[in-house]
């Protein structure tokens, strides 16, 4: 190899981010980089460096400790973040997602040290066009929150923003969307939190909540300037108080789709998909009580009625298969007060004048083979409930949805207490497993975080003009289909996290083929690719950590590439030609003379 030379001047500011000062960059690069010296002389492998990193976790006394060094690993070296995050996605998920960003986001303004993703704010309409020029990558994907319903833990106002990065950290780490293509877009449109706009170190405008039309009008504004930016964009919406408005204003115009009521739909569907067929109950006979009316449940009941219908039910059969019940107890046509639009649809009005404001007494009446818990209200699936549930059903399919794991309605443990280990169950958080009259039993993680990685690079690769329902409901399809034999012979719900990436490609090869069918791709290419020919060419577009630059930048890449004579694979987002070619121009090459 011809040895890389230092270059006169940098065009660019040396970044830690991208790995500028990695202990696994030898010495050609620090040379290069003019950071020989500046870090300690042994070049270390990954293994060496995960070693360090995992042991620096376990001195980490809290989960917000272990959240605060995950994120500052991820500012200070990207692809280590990653390689780290995508060997160890199980026990490092719940430390950057639910439950632990939970816990982030409600200490937002006190634990926040460095900028990470970009806030705009109310007083900014009229120059949002101008600030997203400030953002300095390509954005393929933006996930966008209000932070006014965060998790099951209220309007956090913009210390919401651990929402938008830790998903779209599970972008990249589960579908490999690359890091600088992911935007963390959190919207101050004020806050109803009194203690926020109390507290002296909040970071969000003090102001009250705008009203419905100045968030319209804002949003109108926002949605174009993204689109007009970065033409390609698609837009996850997330954890709006009211995600109703958008999501129908905008849902045939963008590229947008929200996960809350889309992808939290489709992420139940596929895990119910495989606890009806486990239950031994047929998709008729089946009836759901369901704690919590909000966007999510009615989400998740929207999109099993589309199940049912498929199953061979009228809509009106597979409608009045759903009782709610809200905080103001069972959610029927004539209890008094003015339903939210988004709850007529499965108000009823067979209760003959009967209102039920106990939910114990609506199992006793309805008889459900399946409890759904989308409420916030941690425990609501008390020992009483959960005895019914066992009493009633062979197999009860118990599913406590709300996040972080202080909202779930019930455990693992104490649904499995209940039920003598016969619950057919998921949670929104995770639970350990646990031992069983002499089984392992794992729960399931009910969570959109199995979903919205495929959707949204389903959306990116296909560069579909909108989200469509089809493509929500392929992606629930795909995730039931994609546990492998041991799994299903298991009797999990859902697959092994661990496999979380090629679960991804099965999902967003279903969402391609959906958005073809609906004629609303632009990357036509891929219409005429057989499954085999379309799952590659998703895997060659995924980045993956281990394969990236030996945590070098673009530039010294580029030079080492034509140093090495290897072609750059990065048109496709790929660079395993260059990380063989640095390898072995590094080996062969020797030292350099100049330091
Ligand atoms: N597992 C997953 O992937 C997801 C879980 N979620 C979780 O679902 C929960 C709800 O989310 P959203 O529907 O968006 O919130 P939301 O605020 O729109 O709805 C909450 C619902 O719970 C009801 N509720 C509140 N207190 C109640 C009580 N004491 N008794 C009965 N009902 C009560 C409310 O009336 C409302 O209908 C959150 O904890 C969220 O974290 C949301 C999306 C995805
Ligand atoms: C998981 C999720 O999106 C939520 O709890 O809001
Ligand atoms: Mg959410």
């Amino acid at each position: 190899m011809s040895s890389v030379q230092e270059r006169p001047g940098l065009t660019r500011q040396l970044s830690t981010t991208s790995g500028d000062y990695c202990t696994a960059n030898p010495p050609e690069i620090r040379r290069y980089l003019k950071t020989y010296g500046l870090t300690p002389p042994a070049v270390e492998s990954f293994e060496v460096q995960a070693q360090r990193c995992l042991k620096l976790l376990a001195m980490k006394p809290t989960p917000i400790e272990k959240f605060q060094y995950l994120t500052n690993l991820r500012a200070t070296n990207v692809h280590l973040f990653y390689r780290l995050l995508s060997e160890n996605i199980k026990e490092l998920t719940p430390l950057i997602y639910t439950p632990t960003v939970g816990e982030a986001c409600v200490r937002w303004s006190e634990i926040y040290t460095q900028p990470e993703g970009l806030y705009l704010s109310h007083h900014d309409k009229g120059n949002l066009r101008q600030i997203l020029d400030n953002w300095p990558h390509n954005v393929e994907i933006t996930v966008l929150t209000d932070g006014s319903r965060i998790l099951g833990l209220g309007d956090l106002g913009v210390n919401g923003m651990g929402i938008p990065i830790g998903k779209l950290a599970l972008y990249t780490a589960c579908a490999g969307i690359r890091p600088d293509a992911t935007l963390p877009l959190t919207v101050d449109l004020g806050t109803g939190n009194k203690a926020l706009i109390e507290d002296p170190l909040y970071m969000g405008s003090r102001r009250p909540k705008v009203t419905p039309e100045e968030e319209r009008e804002f949003l109108d504004e926002l949605m174009a300037a993204l689109t007009d930016k970065w033409p390609s964009i698609v837009i996850q919406f997330e954890d709006w108080k009211n995600p109703f408005p958008s999501l129908e204003r905008y849902q045939n115009t963008y590229s947008m789709f929200n996960d809350d009521v889309q992808g939290t739909g489709a992420v139940i569907v596929g895990g119910f998909i495989n606890a009806v067929k486990a239950s031994g109950v047929p998709a008729k006979d089946h009836r759901a009580v369901f704690l919590g009316a909000g966007s999510a449940g009615v989400g998740v009941a929207k999109q099993i009625v589309e199940y049912f219908i498929k199953e061979g039910l009228t809509e009106e059969e597979a409608r009045r298969k759903f009782w709610f019940f809200d905080s103001n107890g069972l959610v029927t046509l004539d209890r008094g007060d003015k339903l939210a639009e988004h709850k007529v649809y499965f108000a009823r009005d067979d209760n003959n004048g009967r209102q039920y404001q106990s939910l114990s007494r609506l199992i006793d009446f309805v008889r459900p083979t399946i409890l759904m818990g989308l409420s916030t209200i941690g425990g609501a699936f008390n020992k009483d409930i959960l005895t019914k549930m066992a009493n009633l059903n062979d197999r009860p399919v118990i599913f406590p949805l709300s996040n972080p794991s202080s909202k779930s309605e019930c455990t693992f443990e104490e649904a499995v207490q209940a039920t003598n280990g016969r619950a057919l169950f998921a949670s929104g958080s995770p639970f350990p497993s646990l031992e069983w009259n002499g089984k392992m039993l794992t729960p399931g993680q009910g969570n959109n975080m199995y979903v919205f990685p495929g959707i949204g690079l389903g959306a990116i690769l296909s560069k579909s003009v909108s989200v469509t329902q089809d493509m929500i409901y392929a992606s629930a399809e795909s995730l039931s289909t994609s546990l492998n034999k041991q799994e299903v012979a298991d009797g999990w719900l859902y697959p092994d996290i661990r496999r979380i990436r090629e679960v991804s490609v099965i999902v967003t090869r279903g969402v391609i083929r959906a958005a073809q069918k609906n004629g609303v791709d632009r990357q036509q290419e891929l219409r005429t690719m057989s499954d085999e020919q379309l799952d590659v060419y998703i895997k060659e577009h995924m980045y993956d950590p281990f394969n990236e630059r030996e945590n070098v930048g673009d530039e010294v890449a580029q030079l080492l590439a034509t140093a090495s004579g290897m072609t750059n694979g990065h048109a496709n987002g790929h660079t395993n030609g260059y990380t063989n070619g640095y390898t072995n121009g590094y080996v062969n090459g020797g030292a350099a003379s100049n330091l």
